[in-house]
């Protein structure tokens, strides 16, 4: 898997070479390239915004650099394999299924914004080429697309087979489908008391249907108190 990154701050992405990302990298399993947005501009001030047509506050980024940055990147032919990602707060809700999705991608390239957002025409042009996602990290405001991309890199990277030691985790997860969707239960480890407080009993039983019953209990009750919306039959 190749990832590649178009932002006015590609120092945001020297993280990605660090812990299990990091080890991905080093075995191959994905290739990842930051690129400053501003290579691709040709003034003396490598300018990448400008005014709003018909008004309103702020800067918002210029088409051309992002049109470049394209024909550079990936050419001008469609290709539907290769997976745009531009992070917006105006996006669909990037959700699990949308990692899962994403982490059988080849290609992927995250188009970070700053400003007011990216011109719309870049968007319009991208849809007419490559397979086009505009997703929000949350209902909160970022100041840009950076923190979003690394966020949805890593909850998509971590699915590729090979990246995580025990793919078995993936499966117990919040959200995964294994776990029907539902927050995970809480976990626990050595020692058996912490300054007054046990490991609930059942978890020392050795008992696997009492634990997995007892755990089944524990996220369904956290998931109707703290994501009701995520409960199906209720
Ligand atoms: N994903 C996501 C995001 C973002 C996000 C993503 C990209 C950009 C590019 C510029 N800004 C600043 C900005 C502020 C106000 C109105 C428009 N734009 C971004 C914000 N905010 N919150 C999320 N969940």
């Amino acid at each position: 898997m190749r990832l590649d990154y178009l932002t006015i701050f590609p120092e945001f992405f020297d993280v990605l070479g660090i812990s299990l990302l990091g080890k991905a990298v080093d075995n191959g399993i994905v290739d990842i390239h930051a690129h400053d947005l501003r290579t691709w501009t040709h003034d003396r001030h490598r300018t990448v915004d400008d005014t709003p047509c018909g008004g309103g506050a702020g800067m918002v980024m210029k088409p051309d650099p992002w049109g470049e940055a394209f024909d550079d990147l990936l050419g001008a032919d469609p290709d539907p394999s290769v997976h745009v990602v531009i992070p917006t707060p105006s996006g669909t809700p990037f959700r699990q299924d949308d990692a899962a999705q994403l982490s059988h991608a080849d290609r992927i390239v995250f188009c970070c914004g700053r400003y007011e957002g990216i011109d719309h025409r870049v968007i319009d042009y991208a849809s007419e080429h490559w397979s086009v996602h505009e997703l929000s990290l949350g209902d909160y405001v970022l100041n840009g697309g950076e923190v979003a991309a690394l966020a949805m890199t890593e909850a998509i990277v971590r699915l590729v087979p090979g990246v995580l030691g025990n793919p078995e985790s993936l499966s117990e997860e919040s959200y995964s489908q294994d776990q029907e969707g539902l927050l995970e239960y809480p976990v626990y480890t050595r020692p058996a008391s912490w300054r007054g407080w046990d490991v609930p009993e059942v978890l020392m039983s050795g008992h696997h249907g009492h634990i997995a019953q007892w755990r089944r209990e524990q996220s369904r009750e956290l998931t109707r108190r703290r994501r009701p919306d995520l409960l199906t039959d209720e």
